[in-house]
């Protein structure tokens, strides 16, 4: 199934900001007949999105066809526009049924879906309250989990292509990422289920490294020195070239997807009873065998002992 941003109907989860806003503005300002739906939980947020979006391709073709072309606020869900939005906790399966029941009266069921809706709190275990741990399961997993099995339903026979948007820490869990790592783990897991399962699927999932992001913003804010030191080889790109990246990367039929050198790597490193298909895959295998011989080992000897050091040294105190 190649992936193409034209003539699709295309729900993004987590579409009011960061990349999911990213891939909203790539396909309506690159393609002419998809049609677009942004999901997230504040409606607010979701409007400033479709309204920002229309506005900025306005004024690109206003500039080119000297005003002509009318610029629409955004309703939700009026069957006229080709970006919609419907506010949503994705995290409520009850919730996410309502979406697809309205998506179907509307004839708007998806043909292409992106589940990047997400997000990290960084801290030390013991500094995460109860809400944040289980926040982190809801909005990364149960978010995807919900809305899969939704697109699954409703799409037995036609052809689907499912986007899921995990993250390196799922390949390398590591101090810090307590309460979000496992969340994106979960979600390479239902990924290989899935491409087992649903035969009429394409399913992609995509590992990216850091980018620019207002939640990455956030999450600089209570992240451990330690996390950042560990991550510093994984520097944030500009959210558009990860879009870019990705969205190349799928075009190119590869299905597992990263956004950096690092991202590569680490993925080869993984090696273990799923299919792999991602771009250099070959050579990426080569990489990961020898390099989980000859340098994963003592790169994790040193890590370890690092670690330690750093948590004696910050004494226990409440070390971010
Ligand atoms: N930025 C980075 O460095 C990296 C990010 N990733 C992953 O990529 C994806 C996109 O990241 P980024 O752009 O930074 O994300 P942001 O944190 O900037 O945006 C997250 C989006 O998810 C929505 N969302 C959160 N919870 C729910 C929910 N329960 N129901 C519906 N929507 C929800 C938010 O909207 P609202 O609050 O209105 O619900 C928002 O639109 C995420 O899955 C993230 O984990 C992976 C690796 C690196
Ligand atoms: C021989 C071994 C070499 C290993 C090199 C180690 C480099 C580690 C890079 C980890 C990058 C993690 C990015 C997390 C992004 C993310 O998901 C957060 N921004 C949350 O949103």
């Amino acid at each position: 199934m190649k992936y193409t941003l034209e003539d699709q109907v295309v729900l993004i989860t987590g579409g009011s900001q960061g990349l999911g806003k990213e891939f909203a503005k790539k396909y309506y300002n690159e393609a002419e007949n998809t049609k677009i739906i942004v999901v997230s939980r504040s409606e607010a947020k979701l409007l400033d999105t479709c309204n920002e979006i229309r506005l900025e391709a306005h004024l690109r073709k206003e500039t080119i066809d000297e005003g002509q072309v009318q610029h629409k606020l955004a309703a939700p869900l009026d069957p006229e526009q080709r970006l919609f939005y419907y506010p949503c906790d994705l995290s409520c399966y009850e919730s996410v049924e309502c979406l697809f029941d309205v998506l179907r009266d509307l004839d708007l069921l998806p043909t292409q879906t992106l589940c990047c809706a997400g997000g990290s709190v960084p801290k030390l275990f013991r500094g995460l309250s109860g809400n944040e741990l289980s926040q982190g399961m809801d909005i990364n997993y149960k978010t995807t989990l919900n809305v899969a099995h939704q697109v699954a339903l409703a799409e037995q026979t036609r052809e689907h292509h499912l986007i899921i948007f995990s993250s390196v820490t799922a390949l390398y869990p590591f101090v810090g990422y307590s309460q979000y790592a496992p969340a994106k783990a979960a979600m390479k897991s239902l990924v290989a289920i899935l491409r087992q399962e649903l035969t009429n699927f394409r399913i992609s999932c995509v590992y990216p490294g850091n980018f620019e992001s207002e939640g990455f913003t956030l999450e600089q804010v209570t992240k451990p020195e330690i996390t950042k030191l560990i991550e510093g080889p994984s520097d944030a790109i500009p959210c558009k070239q990860a879009c870019d990246i990705i969205a190349k990367s799928l075009a190119g039929g590869h299905d597992d997807v990263f956004t950096d050198f690092v991202g590569w790597m680490i993925m080869g490193m993984d090696l273990g009873l799923t299919v792999k298909k991602s771009r250099f895959v070959a050579l990426q295998w080569v990489f990961g065998v020898l390099s989980n011989i000859l340098v994963v080992p003592f790169y994790m000897f040193g890590c370890s002992w690092y670690i330690r050091k750093w948590f004696r040294e910050n004494d226990g105190k409440k070390a971010n």
